[in-house]
């Protein structure tokens, strides 16, 4: 026992040595959108009273838990990693960083952020955040990224759990709402991702995953991309149909889905897929606002 202490403690010890690399493992931007929108879905919860320093706790609970979603992600992923342009300069595919301290890193911020959900949080939202984890880190990353080209749908349900797990923080309780936000994630995944598969579709031939474009073509996921932009177009209105949010979220939202739609459009029509990468960035771009306008529109309200 006191062995593993001490062999924990030398690798906590050299880890602001290699502080990059372990930050590189986590993601960070993806994390700071997913902790974006679980703020969203806080801010919409009914006010319980929580101080905002808690909350600002559940929140780091959340980011804790789905960084360690990523670092796992890099170990899964290692070997394929390798193969790809786009990933190859990771650093567990250029052996900077081995599996173990990978795991040995995840496993310490997972925990952290799993004792702040407990402590600052609920129970409920605990189980549902590392459920999230799972959802990405083993049932998408082990098991669907490699048998079949919907892994991406499937898979996308752990991402879009973030409102809900926000909400949840909040109320200790499942509403209806958050469903509507973690919907809207949900729809939004596929023409993101599918965007950037189309324009990196040889990396993903050479590594063997089926994705989309590789397995049924790139005409067909052009299609399967503009019919989940407009059924995001639809479900995006739910919000303010049932009067979660007002006329600002109404507008913005609808002109962010007229672009995307128009954006998705121009895609299917262009034979050299030009416009995958632009595609691809303006999803980031639309998410990040729709979340923005969201909270905007709540202040207001
Ligand atoms: C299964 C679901 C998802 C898949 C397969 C996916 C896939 C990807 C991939 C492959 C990248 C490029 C990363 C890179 O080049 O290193 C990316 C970027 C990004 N994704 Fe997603 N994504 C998913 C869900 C999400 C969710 C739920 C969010 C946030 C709510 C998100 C936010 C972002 C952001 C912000 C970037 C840009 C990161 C950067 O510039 O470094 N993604 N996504
Ligand atoms: C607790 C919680 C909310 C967990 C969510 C975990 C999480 C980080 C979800 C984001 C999804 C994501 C970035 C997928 C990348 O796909 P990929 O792994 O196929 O992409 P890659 O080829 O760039 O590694």
């Amino acid at each position: 026992m006191s062995l593993l202490v001490e062999k924990y403690l030398t690798f906590v010890a050299v880890i602001p040595k290699n502080a990059a690399l372990y930050l590189r493992i986590c993601k960070l931007k993806v994390v700071l959108m997913l902790v974006i929108t679980a703020w969203v879905g806080i801010v919409l919860a009914p006010d319980m009273g929580r101080s905002w320093l808690v909350q600002l706790a559940s929140l780091a609970g959340i980011g804790l838990v789905s960084a360690a979603a990523a670092a796992i992600n890099h170990i899964v992923d290692q070997d394929r990693d390798q193969k790809m342009a786009r990933t190859r300069h990771r650093p567990l595919a250029q052996q900077q960083l081995s599996a173990k301290q990978a795991l040995c890193f995840a496993a310490s911020i997972g925990i952290m952020g799993v004792i702040l959900l407990l402590v600052y949080s609920n129970w409920l939202c605990t189980l549902l955040t590392v459920g999230a984890l799972f959802g990405y880190a083993v049932v998408y990353s082990v098991f669907l990224k490699h048998m079949t080209p919907q892994n991406i749908v499937i898979g996308g349900l752990a991402g879009a759990m973030p409102p809900l797990l926000g909400w949840v923080s909040e109320t200790g309780s499942f509403n209806a709402e958050p469903w509507l936000l973690v919907m809207i994630i949900f729809t939004w995944t596929p023409p993101h991702f599918w965007a950037l598969a189309i324009a990196r579709k040889q990396d993903y031939e050479r590594a063997d995953i089926p994705m989309l474009p590789v397995t049924h073509g790139v005409r067909f996921t052009k299609l399967c991309m503009l019919v989940y932009s407009v059924l995001l177009t639809l479900v995006c209105l739910l919000p303010f149909l049932i009067g979660m949010s007002g006329w600002l979220y109404l507008i913005i939202s609808s002109l962010l889905n007229a672009i995307f739609v128009q954006k998705v459009t121009r895609l299917y029509f262009e034979s050299k897929s030009e416009s995958a990468m632009s595609v691809f960035r303006f999803s980031i771009t639309y998410l990040l606002l729709l979340f923005v306008v969201l909270f905007a529109d709540k202040l207001i309200l």
